[in-house]
C-alpha cells in the first residue's frame, strides 16, 4: 500500500523480496546454537521522480546497498525475537535517507510443534521525526536524556545555560551570520517540531564533520564495520576517512564496575545534513545495532557520538558541539589524529598534542589499519 509523500502524492516504492541470510536468532538455545534461515523483504518508500529525470544514482537510493545492510542485520548480531530483528532491519534501511519502509521478516524453519508454512512479522517505520523523537524519548532515561547524572568537573552542558549554537570564539559580533556561507541552506523539513537555529539548519553547502565510534558488546568489529557501511551509503554524507581501529581500556566512572575493552575508531567526512539530522543519523545506527541506554557510560554494542560539525559551537544538551569530553579522550582523539593529524579541536587545541596529555592515552593499542575490511579481531574481549 502506497504512502503519501509531503506534497499528498503517492510516494514509490522499491520492493527487495527475499533477502536471505544465515542467522542465530531466536530464544531457544537450540536455536542460538544452531542458527537457521532468516528471510526479510522490505520496501522502500521514497519519492523517484528526480532520479528518474536525471538518470542519476545520486538522486535515489541504491538498492544494493540497502541489501547488502539487511542481509549483514539478518546474519547479523543474534536477538531473541522477530520484533527486534524487523526494528533493527527498519533503522538500517531508514538511515539511506527513504521516508519510510515496511520490513516483512519470516522465519520458516521457526520451532513450532504443528505443521506450518512461515512465521511473518510485517512492521511499517516511517523516517519522521516526531517519531523518531517519541523513540527516542521512550529509550533514554531523562537524566541522560539532560546531561544531569554526568559527573561534575567533565563539562556539563546544562551548566552553560547557552542558547542554542552560541556563538564561538571564532565569530565575531555578528554570531551566526559569521559563518553565514556555512549556515544560510535550507531548513530541515519538520524543523519546526525544534526550535529554528542552526542545529535544524542545513548548509548551503557541504561542512566537514567528525563522528567517534564505539563498541564493547557483541562481535564489536563486524557492528563497527557495518556501522562505516551505513554511513558511506548514507544520503547527504560523504565519508572521507576512517580511522585505524583501535582497542581502548573502558574509560568508567568512579566506582563503576569493569567493562570489557572497547573497539574505537572516528569517521571523518563531509555532510549537507543539518547537525541534529546527522545526530538523528548517528542515534538511528545506534539503534539499529541494538543499544541500550540503561546506565550512563555503560557497556554498549555501539556509541556514535558527533565530535564536530564544522566550526559549529553549541550548548544545547541533546547535542553540545563540538562533543563535550572529546578533548580528555584518547580513544577519540587519537583515531582522529591518525586520519587528520593537524586537526584542531576549538577551544583546546591540537587534537595530536591533546591526546598526548589524554589520561587514557596508555591504553590505546592499535589493533588494525585495514579493518574494513579481512577477518579482523572477534569481540572487544
Ligand atoms: N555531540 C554529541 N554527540 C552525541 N550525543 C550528545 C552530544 N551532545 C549531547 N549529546 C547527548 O548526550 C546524551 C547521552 O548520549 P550517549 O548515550 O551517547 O552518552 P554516553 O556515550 O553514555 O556518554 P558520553 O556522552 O560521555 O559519550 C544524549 O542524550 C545526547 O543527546
Ligand atoms: N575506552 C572507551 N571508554 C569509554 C567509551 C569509549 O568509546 N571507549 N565511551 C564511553 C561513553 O561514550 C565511556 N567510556
Amino acid at each position: 500500500m502506497s504512502i503519501p509523500g509531503p506534497d499528498g502524492r503517492d510516494l514509490d516504492r522499491i520492493r527487495l523480496l527475499g533477502l536471505r541470510a544465515f542467522g542465530h536468532h531466536g530464544v531457544l538455545a537450540h536455536e542460538r546454537a544452531q542458527g537457521q534461515t532468516f528471510v526479510a523483504d522490505v520496501v522502500l518508500h521514497l519519492d523517484t521522480r528526480a532520479a528518474a529525470a536525471t538518470d542519476d544514482l545520486a538522486d535515489t537510493v541504491s538498492y544494493a546497498t540497502v541489501a547488502e545492510d539487511v542481509v549483514a542485520v539478518l546474519g547479523g548480531e543474534p536477538v531473541d525475537l522477530l520484533e527486534t530483528l524487523a526494528e533493527r532491519i527498519a533503522a538500517v534501511v531508514l538511515a539511506h535517507g527513504v521516508r519510510a519502509v515496511d520490513v516483512t521478516v519470516h522465519k520458516p524453519g521457526a520451532p513450532l510443534s504443528v505443521p506450518f508454512d512461515d512465521v511473518e512479522l510485517v512492521i511499517r517505520r516511517h523516517a519522521d521525526r516526531d517519531e523518531d523523537r517519541g523513540a527516542r524519548a521512550a529509550g533514554i532515561p531523562a537524566d541522560d536524556a539532560t546531561g544531569d547524572a554526568r559527573p561534575t568537573g567533565d563539562g556539563d552542558p546544562t551548566d552553560d545555560g547557552g542558547p542554542i549554537g552560541e556563538a564561538g570564539p571564532t565569530d565575531d559580533a555578528t554570531g551566526d551570520a559569521g559563518r553565514a556561507d556555512d549556515r544560510v541552506g535550507a531548513e530541515v523539513p519538520g524543523s519546526d517540531r525544534r526550535p529554528a537555529g542552526p542545529l535544524t539548519t542545513r548548509p548551503a553547502a557541504e561542512v566537514p564533520f567528525v563522528l567517534a565510534l564505539g563498541a564493547n558488546l557483541g562481535d564489536a568489529v563486524a557492528t563497527l564495520r557495518a556501522t562505516v557501511a551505513a554511513l558511506t551509503a548514507a544520503e547527504d554524507v560523504e565519508v572521507s576517512a576512517v580511522s585505524p581501529l583501535a582497542r581502548t581500556a573502558a574509560v568508567l566512572a568512579p566506582g563503576q564496575p569493569d567493562q570489557p575493552d572497547y573497539l574505537n575508531a572516528v569517521v571523518v567526512g563531509t555532510t549537507t545534513l543539518a547537525p541534529l539530522e546527522l545526530f538523528d543519523l548517528a542515534r538511528r545506527l545506534e539503534d539499529a545495532h541494538g543499544r541500550a541506554r540503561e546506565e550512563r557510560w555503560g557497556a554498549r554494542t555501539l556509541d556514535v557520538d558527533v565530535i564536530t560539525y564544522a566550526d559549529l559551537r553549541s550548548d544545547d544538551p541533546e547535542l553540545t558541539l563540538p562533543h563535550p569530553r572529546a578533548h580528555e579522550r584518547a580513544f577519540v582523539l587519537l583515531p582522529w589524529s591518525q586520519v587528520e593529524p593537524d586537526a584542531v579541536l576549538p577551544e583546546h587545541g591540537g587534537v595530536a598534542e591533546l591526546a598526548d596529555r589524554a589520561a587514557d592515552r596508555s591504553t590505546v593499542r592499535w589493533l588494525a589499519l585495514d579493518w574494513l575490511e579481512g577477518p579482523g579481531e572477534q569481540g572487544a574481549r
